[in-house]
């Protein structure tokens, strides 16, 4: 987003304060002279003020466009039109350029954390027709953002054209209590996409994030087995967030209350991995969108293991990989953990499919 916020042009501070120590060292002068250098003086203070005034009076020369031009390459990797201008506000700020300005989002990637949601998003965010705010706003589910305000969401959001949709994707927003009915009140026809791994896959995954990223602290310890099930009674422990996060249906149910079942769309997290053009066909379908994806936009890096996007830069197609903290090695789970974790879920599994009318392949 830093790119969206130009240097301002300079700005005054008030007229007077800036001519103040001029006109004060004139007036001494002035009193202190004989009449002659006076008058010479005052010819002298006349002119400084006159250069001073144009030098206010004259158009601040903006940046140039790169800043929009950073926003573009974000949005398709194509160059600003070259006939584009750019308006700002008073600090300088992009109030809007002809045919461009930013849009509250018309479809949100609301979760499930370590299902593919970047992947998701950042494919989106080739079609022509898709602007994206990359970075996660956490706006919902966060107090300290919320009460930033709608306009300060807007604010975070790309620059769109007519007929562009925006999206932003934040993936606990599907976990947190009071976001439905703030999403609700923001727009209660936004489209929300959904993207849903295998319970087991997911919790191993989301426990492989919580280590990598704690381990420098040595906060995280004990194996995935000793978190999930209490060894000595062989029970699961459900309150483990990694397995309350993957129970779908608890967190979905709190969404279906507020929004059609048709205006959710639920992207299969293991095929997103596995055939994402499947996937993205889909969601081209439930968006609304032209056909656009195709095997020359998404294809299989066999170097990174799994499929990458080709974005058109310059005219050319520039291949664009997640980093490596997507695809992460996970950790070495014990058949029988996964087992039990397995059967744990099937009942909820079942409350899920059963909510939303569709089945995945969870075995
Ligand atoms: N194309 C592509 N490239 C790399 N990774 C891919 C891709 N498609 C899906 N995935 C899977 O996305 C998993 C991470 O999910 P999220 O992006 O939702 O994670 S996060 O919640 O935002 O941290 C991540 O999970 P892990 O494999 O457990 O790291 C990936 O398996």
């Amino acid at each position: 987003m830093d790119s969206l916020q130009p240097t301002p042009p300079p700005r005054g501070e008030s007229l007077s304060r800036k001519l103040q120590p001029l006109l004060t060292t004139c007036l001494f002068t002035v009193k202190t002279s004989r009449f002659s250098s006076a008058l010479l003086l005052i010819v002298a203070c006349s002119l400084g003020f006159m250069l001073f005034s144009l030098k206010r009076t004259s158009p601040p020369v903006y940046p140039t466009a790169i800043s929009i031009e950073k926003s573009h390459a974000l949005r398709h990797n194509s160059a600003l039109p070259k006939d584009s201008v750019l308006h700002r506000n008073d600090s300088g700020g992009i109030l809007a350029a002809p045919g461009l300005s930013r849009k509250l989002p018309g479809a949100l990637i609301i979760g499930a954390r370590k299902a593919g949601t970047r992947a998701l998003l950042e494919y989106l965010s080739v079609h022509p027709q898709v602007v994206v705010a990359h970075k996660e706003q956490h706006f919902f589910s966060s107090e300290e953002n919320y009460a930033r305000g709608m306009d300060w969401y807007l604010s975070q959001m790309p620059l769109s054209g007519p007929g562009e949709i925006t999206m932003e994707k934040t993936p606990n927003y599907l976990v947190s209590d009071v976001t439905p009915a703030r999403v609700h009140r923001m727009n209660s026809s936004v489209l929300l996409l959904l993207t849903l791994r295998h319970p087991v896959t997911r919790a191993i995954s989301d426990y492989a994030q919580l280590r990598a990223n704690r381990d420098a602290k040595d906060l995280y310890t004990g194996d995935f087995a000793s978190k999930t099930i209490d060894l000595s009674t062989g029970k699961v422990i459900e309150s483990y967030k990694p397995l309350w996060v993957s129970t779908y249906h608890l967190h979905v149910a709190r969404w279906l209350q507020l929004f059609p079942r048709r205006q959710i769309h639920f992207v299969d997290g293991d095929r997103l991995i596995t055939n994402p053009l499947g996937e993205l066909r889909d969601l081209e379908k439930f968006l609304n969108l032209p056909r656009f994806f195709s095997e020359e936009t998404v294809y299989f890096n066999a170097t990174r293991g799994f499929y990458c996007r080709r974005v058109p830069v310059n005219g050319t197609l520039k291949d664009s990989c997640l980093g490596n903290t997507k695809g992460r090695k996970h950790p070495p789970v014990e058949q029988w953990v996964k087992t039990k974790l397995g059967q744990y879920f099937q009942e909820h599994n079942e409350k899920l499919f059963k909510m939303i009318g569709r089945r995945f392949d969870w075995t």
